[in-house]
């Protein structure tokens, strides 16, 4: 107190530090009410887990993180927020709030949330899946979209697909894969050459979307290869069902032609139903909001990693019936409305939704349907004894079997030249 007793002495101190001090009182006095009303109109975060100081919520996620994302949307509900770290995740799980995200919102959406290890392998974020929601990726993609995987192109390259097929059917000699049409790397070369004004990308850009290409489509479209083939041979009656198709529709003494995919309407089924109970993206490629929003009543803070739950929502028994049992015919009827790829239905969207939707969508359909039919009309598959299919997966940047499938092949059709030539 001796201190203040010094200080009070000084008249000159008493009567200007207690204005100064009456002042500070005032002022946050009538500011209070106002501070009061103005977080009241900011909604909270979504509710979700406590996690651990600094680390946040880290320790406790495990190796199936789509798993545990399950489990917390059943504690917490349809959005929910898990810190990792200083990095706050916000997940959503339901439909209502994904078209709220992906469609009513999607331009505040549609950036990507990138860390250094994106930016390493995408030459700095300057590819299609990675590349800010601009003039940059809407250059890339229409140019990608509309020239490289137009009809025509798709079209023209099926020779280069069915060459690669038959390599896999029958031993091949070295050399022969010269069939005169232009591959991805060509039709992207000439496109920079013309170089017409309306797509001008530079070298990087180029190397760019070939990792696009190369990521996006090799370990998609082989890991829904096996699962699409282990659903088969766990399930035979539906297996039966895809080579009585695939004989009528094909014939013993032909090879499939991507000609014969649009008739393959039960394979087809079984291809959706497969994507619906094993999404190679549970959560798509996670978004950023480029300003803060309301989702679902709860503040989603500018810069918070979007996680779109499309595993959890497509394994739901409010949206599917039976949802854990693999039923390819759910999807020949409309029992569910209309249900393809295009992610205009919010219970179903393993390629996406919106404007950042997969931009190879109508390769990839193509040539895993493609795939498929031929492995399945030219060969009978069969277990190995004494061994089961096992249907567990594992998280990863794909989401993949957990125990690979292993399978025996006994040739099917009725000339072996169809093997050989
Ligand atoms: C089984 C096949 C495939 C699946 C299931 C798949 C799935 C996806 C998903 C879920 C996304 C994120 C969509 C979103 O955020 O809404 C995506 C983006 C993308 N995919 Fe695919 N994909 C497949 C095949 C391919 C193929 C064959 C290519 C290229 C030839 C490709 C290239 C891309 C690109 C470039 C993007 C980024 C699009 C953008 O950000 O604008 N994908 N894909």
């Amino acid at each position: 107190m001796g201190w203040w007793k010094s200080y009070a002495g000084d008249e000159r101190f008493s009567s200007s530090t207690l204005t100064v001090l009456i002042g500070i009182f005032a002022v946050l006095w009538l500011l209070w009410p106002i501070k009061k009303q103005r977080k009241a109109a900011v909604p909270p975060l979504p509710p979700g887990p406590r996690g651990l100081p600094i680390v946040g919520y880290l320790p406790f996620i495990g190796t199936e993180l789509h798993i545990k994302f399950e489990q917390l949307c059943g504690l917490y509900g349809p959005i929910y927020k898990v810190w990792f770290a200083n990095k706050l995740c916000i997940v959503i799980s339901s439909p209502l709030l994904v078209k709220e995200v992906v469609r009513d919102q999607d331009a505040v959406f549609s950036n990507r949330d990138v860390n250094k290890a994106i930016l390493a392998i995408t030459y700095g974020g300057v590819d299609i899946a990675f590349s800010p929601n601009g003039p940059n990726w809407k250059m890339l993609r229409k140019m990608f979209v509309r020239e490289m995987l137009s009809a025509s192109n798709l079209d023209t390259t099926f020779t280069l697909r069915r060459e690669e097929m038959k390599s896999l059917a029958k031993a091949k000699e070295e050399g022969k894969t010269k069939t005169g049409k232009k591959d991805f790397l060509q039709v992207l070369l000439e496109i920079r050459e013309q170089n017409n004004g309306a797509y001008s990308i530079s070298m990087t850009q180029l190397k760019a979307v070939l990792v696009d290409i190369v990521v996006g489509a090799s370990d998609t479209i082989t890991t829904m290869s096996e699962w699409v083939m282990a659903r088969l041979m766990k399930h035979s009656e539906t297996m039966r069902k895809v080579h009585e198709e695939l004989t009528e529709i094909v014939g013993m003494d032909n090879l499939v032609e991507e000609s014969h995919l649009p008739k393959l309407q039960y394979l087809d089924a079984v291809i959706k139903e497969t994507f619906r109970l094993h999404p190679p993206f549970p959560f798509l490629v996670p978004r950023t909001p480029s300003e803060s929003r309301i989702i679902g009543g709860y503040h989603v803070p500018k810069g918070s990693s979007i996680f779109v739950n499309v595993w959890a929502i497509q394994r739901n028994s409010m949206y599917w019936d039976n949802p854990l049992e693999f039923i390819p015919e759910r999807f020949l009827n409309d029992g569910y409305g209309r249900v393809d790829y295009s992610g205009n239905n919010f219970k179903y969207f393993p390629f996406g939704s919106g404007r950042r939707i997969c931009a190879g969508l109508t390769l990839g359909e193509r040539t895993l349907k493609y795939i498929l039919a031929s492995f399945l009309h030219s060969f009978e598959w069969k277990l190995p004894q004494g061994s089961e299919i096992d249907v567990s997966d594992t998280y990863g940047v794909v989401t993949k079997k957990k125990n690979p499938t292993v399978a025996i092949p006994t040739p099917r059709l009725s000339k072996s030249e169809l093997y050989t030539e």
